[in-house]
């Protein structure tokens, strides 16, 4: 339910989250020359995901990381599974992209370092696992952070996952995708989308921002067009909510070209942090509730 009700949790976890460690993990990915689908980087990055998420989880018996093979390319998404104690059934998804992309096109040495686009996401992912492993949380559903592979050439490989996850009856009771969270563009800091989302998740994600970060302003806006992951769930008939780091139009003007670098972010992960701790409360706040 959309009860926010774990504060004795949330709040201890809150305070351990460092805009370092993103930035670390943001200057990890975006080393790779590029991350695009079908490359070797991109192969490789994907690689490097899963055995960074695996080396964390290592000590934990109820996480598993596993790499999702994509028929018709090469480049795998990563899936990180914390199973539920007492309600595994009932799963949350929080998900970024692995994948990058140059608009003037991708060969194996074309730069696209991707630092905001969208390497911030899963950083941001990074850091909210590094904490509640840290804090030795457990939740009652499952949790499950996705790195999906092929974003930016159609959503695709978020589509294959959620019609494999919907053919499956999995019960995916929230996803919230993370895609940009580390240009400060606007004058607000976190703007939940409101197409191909989720209207009354959006207000719990709302709530969790008032009650945990309240000194974050919170904006609204629309893509106009199925510009992230969350589509594919939506489409599937999930419930998704889309926190971005800009409004619309003012939106980090390097992406897609080999200058979307961590120095461009202006070398720290401030902005990030705040969408970070905005995923830890959802996933914690969702995660405990039990059957
Ligand atoms: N188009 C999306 C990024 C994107 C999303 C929303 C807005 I407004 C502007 C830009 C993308 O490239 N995702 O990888
Ligand atoms: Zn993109
Ligand atoms: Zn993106």
């Amino acid at each position: 339910s959309y009860v926010i009700d774990q504060q004795a949790v949330v709040n201890p976890m809150l305070t351990q989250m460092q805009a370092s460690n993103i930035g670390q993990t943001i200057v990890d990915m975006s080393s790779y020359t590029n991350r695009y689908y079908t490359t070797n980087n991109g192969v490789n990055a994907s690689n490097w995901l899963m055995q960074r998420w695996a080396t964390m989880a290592g000590g934990r018996s109820d996480i598993a990381v596993t790499q999702y093979t994509h028929a018709s390319w090469p480049q795998k998404s990563v899936i990180l599974t914390i199973t539920g104690t007492d309600n595994p059934n009932e799963v949350v998804v929080l998900g970024g992209h692995l994948d990058t992309i140059n608009q003037a096109g991708t060969g194996e040495t074309t730069k696209a370092p991707g630092a905001d686009d969208d390497a911030s996401g899963i950083a941001s992912l990074t850091e909210v696992l590094r904490v509640m492993i840290a804090s030795g949380y457990k939740p009652r559903r499952t949790i499950k952070l996705i790195g999906y592979a092929a974003e930016e050439v159609g959503l695709r490989g978020s589509q294959d996952i959620a019609q494999n996850y919907k053919a499956n009856n999995v019960n995916v009771v929230g996803v919230m995708q993370l895609d940009m969270t580390n240009y400060k563009g606007s004058a607000d800091d976190i703007y939940l989308f409101t197409d191909y989302t989720d209207s009354a998740q959006n207000t719990f994600v709302g709530n969790l921002i008032t009650t945990y970060l309240p000194t974050l302003k919170i904006g609204h806006d629309q893509c106009g067009y199925a510009c992230s992951d969350h589509a594919s769930w939506n489409s599937a008939g999930y419930w998704t909510s889309m926190p971005f780091e800009t409004a619309m139009g003012e939106d980090d003007p390097y992406i897609h070209t080999a200058n979307d670098t961590y120095a461009n972010t202006g070398n720290q992960a401030d902005h990030a942090l705040k969408f970070a701790r905005m995923a830890l409360a959802y996933a914690v706040e969702l995660g405990s509730d039990g059957p």
